[in-house]
């Protein structure tokens, strides 16, 4: 089932032409700096903004049609949406803001003691949201988003507002309803840390256009996107299962190899190879401290600056991305469709 999406709308001085297809599961990411159209688009998908041109469906359903008159209520698209600011009601009891949604929907009582767990929110029903933590607060207004079973989850910025501590707190919680909530979540952020550790599909956008949409793994190989490749720890996210675990390490699987890391005790965990820890051999190298060297193809090479390249390496159906120097590139003949040993210096996990 796929997420279509296509808007044109024009403000003075600002035109949004964005259009993507995304699978409609998971959390697909808007991605883009300040004044990009993120928000203008979530406000299109929310119903709360009706574009002047354009076209909006989520699986069969038409949510929005410019052309053939159609513009679903933003009641009946089931779409909830949680903003920066937890926008809670001030009078009632965190329970009462919770059920808000909850009495209309078609509930049970077993989902309200769900989501309160998951969130973490259980504790703190008969609590005013004056009496909250942002981190707190923002749960519980996911919570109530969840509770009122959307079709769509939509989230702007949802942790802009919080400090970097509450921040990490309320992070697991995120990953927990993406893996957890079966509905399809479109976040958006400016924030990388985010993008990393929530998006299985990424939309990236600039001056209210898409420059690419695809997987969060498939973008983050791109040497051609400066939003990506340009950050100091440009590199590919990949998404592993555990293979297996001791004490002194972890064995994570991915289409393509086996990757070792430190001992991890996570579900679905994701790695973070930044080019600049992945270095070539073109013989199987001996007597290396490295534990992880994987045997790769060459697929591509792009300048990165005066003095390095960028090589783009394929596992199997995985991509990594390694920076190397334009020295070593034409002292080691490196070419598309050389095979060559991938040497992983470091793996960051999330
Ligand atoms: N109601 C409006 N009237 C006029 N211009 C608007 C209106 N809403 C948004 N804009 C303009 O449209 C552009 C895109 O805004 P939008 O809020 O969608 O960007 P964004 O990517 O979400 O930015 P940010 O990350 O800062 O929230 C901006 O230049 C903004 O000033």
């Amino acid at each position: 089932m796929s997420f279509s999406v296509s808007l044109q709308h024009r403000y003075a001085g600002f035109t949004l032409d964005a259009s993507f297809d995304v699978p409609a599961q998971g959390v697909t990411v808007l991605f883009g700096p300040s004044g990009s159209g993120k928000s203008t688009i979530l406000a299109c998908i929310a119903g709360l903004l009706s574009a002047q041109a354009g076209r909006i469906a989520l699986g069969g359903e038409v949510l929005f049609d410019r052309a053939r008159n159609i513009d679903v209520a933003a009641e009946a698209r089931r779409a909830a949406v949680v903003f920066q600011d937890a926008r809670l009601f001030p009078h009632m009891t965190v329970r009462n803001n919770l059920l808000y949604g909850f009495r209309r929907s078609e509930g049970d009582a077993h989902d309200f003691a769900t989501v309160t767990d998951m969130l973490g929110v259980a504790h703190l029903l008969d609590r005013r949201p004056a009496t909250l933590s942002g981190g707190e607060r923002q749960r519980v207004a996911l919570g109530r988003a969840l509770l009122a079973r959307p079709h769509l989850l939509l989230m702007d910025e949802p942790l802009a507002a919080l400090d970097a501590p509450r921040k990490q707190e309320i992070l697991p919680f995120l990953e927990r309803v993406r893996d957890t909530a079966r509905v399809p979540i479109v976040y958006v952020t400016h924030a990388l840390d985010e993008v990393d550790r929530l998006a299985d599909t990424l939309v990236l956008l600039e001056q209210g256009k898409v420059l690419a949409a695809g997987s969060l793994h498939e973008l983050s190989a791109r040497t051609d996107l400066p939003l990506l490749s340009d950050r100091r720890d440009a590199g590919v996210v990949l998404s592993c299962t555990v293979d297996s675990s001791d004490a002194g390490q972890t064995r994570l699987q991915f289409d393509g190899g086996m990757l070792i890391v430190p001992p991890w005790s996570g579900v679905r965990p994701r790695v973070r190879i930044r080019a600049r820890d992945v270095a070539i051999a073109t013989e199987q190298p001996v007597g290396l401290s490295i534990r992880n060297v994987l045997p790769a193809r060459v697929t591509a090479i792009a300048p990165h600056d005066d003095h390095e390249c960028f090589v783009n390496l394929q596992l199997g159906g995985t991509f990594l991305l390694a920076r190397v120097s334009r020295s070593a590139v034409v002292e080691l003949g490196l070419a598309p469709g050389r095979d060559v040993w991938a040497l992983i210096k470091s793996v960051a996990l999330s």
